[in-house]
């Protein structure tokens, strides 16, 4: 199974449960804002710990509250694209991909010439984030992540400040990454019309 997960996961006064089972590669969670989608996210990736329950992804046990299982987060293999893409400023476009480079054991999925051409990044090497447009800013977060030779791919709103066509990028990069990988992926948002157009088994916290 891709994704099996079932956590609770207290924040402020609320209390936020996530239930998701799923043999498909790539899974949508939707929800309106504030109702705990990046906290998912972020339990997955072991930078919040989940109150109960447990997470399995492509059949790896990152938690589990009563088998006391907790990897830590730089041994889940997560390849992690935030909503507001958190490059490095510093850091050329290159140097930003790099950071993220074969962080694992594993021979590497894809090289950076791959990873390059796929997201059509070849020409922004050299540039510093803060000269990137939104999308290219997106698509080298994106690139970043799958250059950490990822388990997982969490993908946080990727649409969020794009105008159409860069959004339909996203979205054909996304498409491309469930045909050429087998790596669970994991897609939140609030619009309804990306779930329809990725066509993929859709989850909702309660
Ligand atoms: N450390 C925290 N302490 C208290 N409340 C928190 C904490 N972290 C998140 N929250 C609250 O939990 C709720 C869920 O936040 P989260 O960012 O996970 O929601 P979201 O569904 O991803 O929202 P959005 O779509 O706006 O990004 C929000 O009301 C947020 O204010």
């Amino acid at each position: 199974m891709s994704f099996d997960i079932q956590i609770t996961k207290r924040l402020g006064d609320c209390t936020v449960e996530c239930v998701m089972q799923s043999d498909a590669q790539l899974v949508a969670l939707v929800g309106p804002s504030g109702q705990g989608k990046s906290s998912v996210l972020n339990c997955i990736a072991g930078l919040i710990r989940p109150d109960s329950g447990h997470i399995i992804v492509g059949g790896h046990t990152l938690f589990d509250a009563k088998r006391q299982i907790d990897i830590p987060t730089k041994l889940r293999g997560c390849g992690y694209v935030f909503q507001e893409n958190r490059l490095f400023p510093h850091l050329t476009v290159e140097q930003n991909l790099r950071y993220g480079d074969n962080r694992n054991s594993e021979p590497a999925q894809h090289t950076l010439a791959e990873i390059t051409d796929l997201l059509n990044i070849c020409a922004l090497l050299d540039r510093k984030p803060a000269t990137l447009s939104g999308g290219e800013q997106r698509r080298v977060a994106i690139g970043r992540a799958l250059m950490s030779n990822p388990s997982i791919v969490l993908l946080d709103e990727p649409l969020t400040s794009l105008d159409r066509d860069r959004g339909e990028t996203i979205l054909t990069i996304v498409d491309q990454l469930r045909r050429e990988t087998d790596t669970p992926i994991m897609y939140v948002t609030h619009q309804m019309a990306e779930i329809e157009r990725l066509a993929c088994p859709t989850f909702t916290l309660s």
